[in-house]
């Protein structure tokens, strides 16, 4: 691929018609979004072995303390330091065993008990003495250097004290998550009930791949985008497949998905063509736009807005403005619906490797290359070429989305950017 960081007269012309004073920025349209997108009521307490990648609803606090009792961190000997009396080498005979698992008995005085990693620290022990410091003799060992009170005892609550929250509620329950609440003993989690997601693809040109193609189709890969990046344990997606560019098809199945849905997403048909329904359809409907233009390349034709009780995210039908725009707008405003604590978009800070001149007006979020970290560390960025709208093999090959701020006219090479990594 041929990457020009210079725009063409063929970017500039591309998507650049209209106004961008009259659109609003990608930031406000996601608080527009992100205002309408309350958490759903819904909680179901699952089983922990289920719960992987559902939402937590509520903290959840531990019934006990982490770990749940002093135990030892080492495979070695428990004894009482107050027992090594004189000078060295001290020699304690080994008055039994305690494994993990067991209850143990007390430490006899003047004695040490063989103990291995896990086990409780036996009643009267002050310390546990790694098997490689002593030299283990018949039934005794011989201990050469002071152990301090306290060494390799994993203490009572040094983790996490009784009631201490173990998570917070909007979290995902990913591995981290899933063995901090089993060591506390959740069997069941409350989590967010499913996200109900409807999505549909509006176009007349639209097949399926393994169908075969008349002159002038194509096949339909918003689809295949959508429910791939809605392919999550906390979605429950309706995929409805795609809809010829029919205002009363687009409106039965606008209104049919909007019926049980959360959220419904549509991809084309928001631009201003002859065949761009989507909005109007939506107030048709009954529904309301409350956010629709956006200054942002790709994507301006995007929309937000309602349907009864579902949030409407209208996304653009180029394959790669569908991707950014959910990016940045549909998929936090899911999150937020989702319940997630921190629903936003985190960027990575970056170099780039090239110097930009352009047009001022829409962020852009252009497909980009990491080149590897500079002198400074900061990984430095290769932006790919500016007309990049429906031109989805070139994403597939980028390393993230670079976002150029609306305002930039001039970025010198070097100049440090916010890159949101695939
Ligand atoms: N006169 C204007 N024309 C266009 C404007 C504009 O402002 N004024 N905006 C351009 C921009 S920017 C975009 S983005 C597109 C978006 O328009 P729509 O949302 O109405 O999308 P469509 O017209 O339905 O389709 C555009 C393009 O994408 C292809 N497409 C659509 N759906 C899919 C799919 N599911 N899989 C693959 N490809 C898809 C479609 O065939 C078209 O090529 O409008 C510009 N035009
Ligand atoms: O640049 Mo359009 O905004 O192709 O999505």
């Amino acid at each position: 691929m041929t990457d020009t960081p210079k725009p063409t007269d063929r970017d500039l012309a591309d998507c650049d018609a209209g106004a961008a004073s009259a659109l609003l920025s990608w930031q406000d349209a996601q608080a527009i979004g992100l205002g309408l997108a309350h958490p759903v009521s819904g909680m179901d307490h699952v089983p922990l072995a289920t719960a992987t990648g559902r939402v937590t609803a509520d903290a959840t606090r531990s019934p006990v303390p982490l770990p749940p009792f002093d135990n030892s961190a080492m495979d070695g000997f428990a004894l009482r330091t107050a027992d090594l009396i004189g000078p060295p080498p001290w020699s304690l005979p080994v008055a039994g065993r305690v494994a993990a698992g067991e209850a143990g008995t007390p430490l006899p005085p003047g004695t040490c008990l063989r103990i291995l990693t896990g086990a409780a620290v036996p009643e009267g022990a002050d310390c546990i003495v790694m098997q490689e410091h002593v030299t283990r003799l018949d039934g005794t060992i011989l201990l050469e250097t002071r152990p301090a009170p306290g060494l390799n005892i994993r203490r009572q609550a040094e983790d996490l004290p009784k009631g201490g929250v173990v998570l917070p509620k909007g979290r995902v329950i990913g591995p981290r998550e899933a063995a901090v609440l089993a060591a506390s003993g959740w069997a069941r989690v409350p989590v967010h009930r499913r996200v109900r997601v409807a999505l549909f693809c509006s176009g007349s040109e639209l097949r399926d791949p393994g169908d075969p193609l008349a002159p002038g189709q194509i096949w339909n890969s918003n689809r295949y985008l959508l429910a791939a990046a809605l392919a999550s344990p906390w979605i429950d997606l309706h995929d409805m497949g795609a809809v010829p560019d029919n205002p009363a098809k687009l409106a039965a199945t606008l209104v049919a998905a909007a019926r049980d849905a959360d959220m419904v997403i549509s991809t084309g048909g928001m631009a201003d063509g002859d065949e761009d329904h989507m909005p109007r359809l939506l107030r048709d409907a009954g529904g309301q736009v409350d956010a629709l233009r956006v200054a942002i390349k790709p994507g301006k034709p995007v929309g937000l807005g309602r349907l009864g009780d579902a949030l409407y995210v209208g996304l653009p039908g180029n394959p790669v403005a569908a991707f950014v725009t959910w990016t940045c707008l549909g998929a936090p405003i899911l999150r937020a619906l989702a319940g997630f604590a921190e629903p936003g978009l985190t960027f990575d800070r970056v170099r780039l490797s090239d110097g930009l001149d352009r047009r001022p007006g829409r962020s852009e979020f252009r497909p980009a290359q990491l080149l590897g970290p500079g002198a400074d560390g900061l990984d430095r960025v290769r932006l790919m070429t500016a007309s990049f709208s429906a031109r989805i093999a070139l994403l597939a090959q980028a390393d993230g989305l670079a976002l150029i701020p609306a305002e930039a006219t001039t970025l010198p090479e070097g100049a440090l950017i916010d890159f949101l990594p695939f």
